[in-house]
This record gives C-alpha cells, structure tokens and sequence, in this order.
C-alpha cells in the first residue's frame, strides 16, 4: 500500500520505516529541511537502537522516501499519517498547531481520496478539527467532491524500544466512524499482528483518550513506587521488597513499578498535563492524575534533597560527577529529564559537575548551553569519577550497572553516591566502604 507519514520526529521516523519494511511504499514528510536533507543521505537525527540499519535497508530497497513537499508524499498515497509533535503550551494545554497546520496543508494538496489519519497524541476533539479544517479548504477549493476519512490510532512505543514495540505492538488502536476505513486500517495493520495481541476497533473519542489514559495510568503506578518509596526510606522498609511483594500479584504486575528519580521524556510530563486540562476544561477535577504531577515534581529534587543534606546548602567549591543525562537508557533525548532538574539546581548552589552519557552529551550541551561554563562532559564514565566529591546516577544505562568499586574510590575525593535508579546492593556498597544513597532503600545504609 502506498503511505504518507508526516513528521519525522521519533514517532514519524519509526512509523515510515516500520511500514516500509512491511513492504509498503512510504513517503516520509517533514517541514525541516535540513532534517529531511540529511535523512535523504541516509543520516538518523536520533539515537534509536536499530534505526539507521532498518532506515538504510528500506531506501536502499526503494520503499523510504523523504521531501519536504507534502504534494509529493500523498501523491498517491491511500494512508496519511499525521506524526508532528504536540508540545505543552500555555497553561499545560496541549499545543496542536502543528496539527492543524498539517490539515491544512493536506487540504491545499490532496486530489484523491485519503484515509488521514492521526498518530500523534491530541486532546479529545482534536479528529473533528481535523475534519472542519479539511472540509474548509476543500469548499474554499471548490473540492468538496473530494472524499476523506479520519482516523484516530495512537501510538504507544517507547524510545529506547521503539522498532520492538512497533513492530509487536501489544495492541493496535483504531478510531473510526466509518467501516470501511476500519477495514482498511486493519489490512494494513494485519502483519504487525502476532499472539493474538488485538486491534482495537472504537470511535475516535475512546481512541483519543485512550492514549492519554494510558500514560497517565502508567504515570500513576510510578508516582505511586516513587510516594512509597519515600515513606520506605523513613519507616525503614525496602522498596525492592515491597514492588516484589505486590508486582506478583497478577492483578498489579510487575512492569513500571521501579522508584527512581522521577518519570521524564517527551511524553508523560506533557500528557499528564494535558489530562488535567481535558478535565478542567470539561469540569471534570482530575484529582488522582493531579497528585501523580506534584508528587513527579517532589521526586526530582528527591537526591538533591538527601545531597543537601549530607554536604549542606551551599555548595560552592563541591564538585560532582554525573552518569547518565538522558530522561532514560537506550535514548540520547533529553527531553523533561529529571538530570536538568537536578543538575541545575547543583550549578545553582555553587557546584561544579562532570557528565557522562553513552549518547545524550550533544543534546544535553543545547539544554545547558547557558551554564556550560560549569559542567564539563566526559566520553568515558570513568572520566567523570575523577577527584569528584560523590557520584550522581541518573540515568540507568547498563554500563553503570556493575562499575569496579576499588577503582571508583580510588579516583573520587569520597566515596559517596547518590543513585537515583536503585542500581546497586545497599549492603554491598556500604560493605565496600561506600556512603551510599538511593531511592526507598535507605534503611541498610543509615
Ligand atoms: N516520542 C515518543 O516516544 C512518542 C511515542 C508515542 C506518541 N508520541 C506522540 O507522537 C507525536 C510526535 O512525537 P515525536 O516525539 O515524534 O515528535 P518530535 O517533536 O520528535 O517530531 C515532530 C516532527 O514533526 C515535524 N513537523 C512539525 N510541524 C510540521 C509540519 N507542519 N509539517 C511537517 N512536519 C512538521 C518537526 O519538524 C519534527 O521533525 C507527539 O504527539 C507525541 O506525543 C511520541
Ligand atoms: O518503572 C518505571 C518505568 C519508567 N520510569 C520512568 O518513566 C519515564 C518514561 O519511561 P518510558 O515509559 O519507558 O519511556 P517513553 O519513551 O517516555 O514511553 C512512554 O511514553 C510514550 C509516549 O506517549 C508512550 O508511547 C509509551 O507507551 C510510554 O511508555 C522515564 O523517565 C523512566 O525513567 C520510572 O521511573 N519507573
């Protein structure tokens, strides 16, 4: 089938090259032409474990194409999928003029019929806009013989994974008002369809809230670890035991369920926040989905808070290294990433910092370009160790996760850390000689 993906972000990128190599001729459309001049030489502008390899083999083959001229990606294309970004504007209301101006394009453009469909997450009613905008343009054209579906399918991938969780999707949302289009739409869907995992077929409103209820259910189970494992550190439990304890029972899981230093990333810090504003707006009080905000907030000063209290308020004169910068492992996004909450508020009270990521370092020198004069990044973990007063862990890539402990405090000042992803045995460290803190286990080291 023939498909048009707009924008070329995360989302955008995976969709296209995922159909393409389903055998599907894609178009890929982006308005940065600089993105799309690049990627026409092949070059990701993402760090995505299996994109460049699963991107260079579907143009080589002929099935991925990139412009920047929306006329030629849905030139004879049946599928248009909207993949621009949806970035919290004033107030945490979802920003989805990118969306509109897309429509807007698409009406301007298209000959034919179009089956338009929505892969960005928008707020409820944002389909029905799309349809209004299409069908203006179309009048003002004197076009309105020609027909169009929409379609709500939200996308539910996770960077880091994001070619595994597309191509195995546990489930496939479809948001229709029309037949036909769902029968289409599960066509093309059919051989990403594997354990009986299902497509989902609803009307677009469900659809649309679908994925906010998604992420602010999966939102909620961290806040939750997050709020328990702070009642851990000063009861004296162990938030290791307690997600073992209740992540066995079946009716709870075991996934999403890990204390931590705060949820980051494009995704649940914005949609979270819009949420809220869909219930406001609707005079629904979103109480629950409130509290897993704040408490998100709380949580990223958490280590900064126990740091403060081991070396004081100020902390002139104090340097620190830093593992990890990206909101998680396996992304160099930095996106909402609870280490710019932490690190400035370290650059704020006086202290230097050293930083290591295995990818984020150059998107993490654009978030920091204002303070560059006092982080200085390293390109080996070690480097960041050296002559440091504690080590920060922010970010669980896997390389982190079994360091040499005789090296570690032999190059810092003191053997202090502070490790915001739980990555290591409480008892083992404090066994090596290690001051060592972290998230709801705190009780084996006071
Ligand atoms: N990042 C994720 O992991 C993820 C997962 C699921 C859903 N989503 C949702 O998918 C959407 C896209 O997210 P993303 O992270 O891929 O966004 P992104 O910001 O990384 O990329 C968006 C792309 O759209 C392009 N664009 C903007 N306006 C355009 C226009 N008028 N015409 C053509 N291109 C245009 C931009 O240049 C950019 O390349 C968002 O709504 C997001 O919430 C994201
Ligand atoms: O037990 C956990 C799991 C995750 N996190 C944090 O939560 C954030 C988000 O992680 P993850 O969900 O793995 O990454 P995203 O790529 O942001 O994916 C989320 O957001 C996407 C965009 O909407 C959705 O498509 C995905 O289904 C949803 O998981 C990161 O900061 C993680 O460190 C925790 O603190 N504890």
């Amino acid at each position: 089938m023939n498909i048009c993906v707009i924008g070329t972000g995360y989302v955008g990128l995976i969709t296209g090259t995922c159909f393409a190599d389903m055998g599907n001729k894609v178009w890929c459309v982006d308005i940065d032409a600089q993105k799309i001049k690049k990627l026409k030489q092949g070059k990701i502008p993402i760090y995505e474990p299996g994109l460049q390899e699963l991107v260079t083999k579907n143009m080589q083959e002929g099935r991925l194409e990139f412009t920047s001229a929306i006329k030629d990606g849905i030139k004879d294309a049946l599928f248009c999928f909207i993949a621009v970004g949806t970035p919290t504007g004033i107030d945490g209301v979802a920003d989805i003029s990118a969306i509109q101006a897309v429509a807007n394009k698409i009406s301007i453009n298209m000959d034919k019929y179009l089956i338009i469909v929505n892969k960005s997450t928008v707020p409820v009613g944002t389909a029905s806009q799309i349809r209004n905008i299409i069908k203006e343009q179309l009048k003002a054209r004197k076009r309105e013989d020609l027909e169009f579906d929409i379609v709500s399918n939200p996308e539910f991938l996770k960077e880091g994974a994001a070619i595994e969780d597309f191509m195995h999707p546990d489930r496939i949302v479809i948001g229709t008002d029309n037949i036909r289009t769902a029968e289409l739409m599960k066509q093309l869907y059919e051989p990403f369809v594997r354990n009986q995992n299902p497509i989902l077929i609803m009307d677009i409103t469900s659809a649309e809230l679908t994925k906010y209820a998604a992420n602010a259910m999966l939102a909620t189970r961290i806040s939750f670890m997050n709020e328990m494992a702070r009642l851990c550190d000063q009861v004296g439990g162990d938030i290791a035991h307690v997600r073992l304890g209740i992540g066995t029972d079946r009716r709870i899981g075991m996934p999403f369920l890990y204390a931590g230093a705060g949820y980051g990333g494009s995704c649940f810090p914005k949609d979270v926040k819009a949420i809220i504003n869909t219930g406001s707006e609707n005079g629904v009080s979103m109480d629950i989905i409130a509290a897993v905000e704040k408490v998100n907030e709380n949580q990223k000063y958490y280590l900064v808070e126990m740091l403060l209290k081991r070396f004081g308020e100020d902390l002139t004169g104090k340097k620190f290294g830093v593992w990890g910068l990206a909101f998680k492992p396996q992304t160099d996004d930095m996106r909402e990433a609870p280490s710019i909450v932490i690190i400035r508020e370290l650059l704020f009270r006086g202290a230097t910092v050293t930083a290591y990521d295995p990818e984020a370092i150059e998107q993490a020198k654009k978030v920091f370009a204002d303070c560059e004069q006092h982080i200085q990044y390293v390109d080996d973990s070690k480097k960041a160790i050296q002559n440091v007063d504690a080590l920060i862990v922010i970010t669980e890539w896997r390389q982190f996760r079994q360091p040499d402990l005789n090296e570690l405090k032999c190059h810092m000042k003191s053997p202090i850390i502070f490790d915001g992803r739980n990555q290591y045995k409480p008892n083992i460290m404090k066994e090596n000689g290690f001051e060592y803190y972290c998230i709801g286990r705190n009780c084996f080291v006071k």
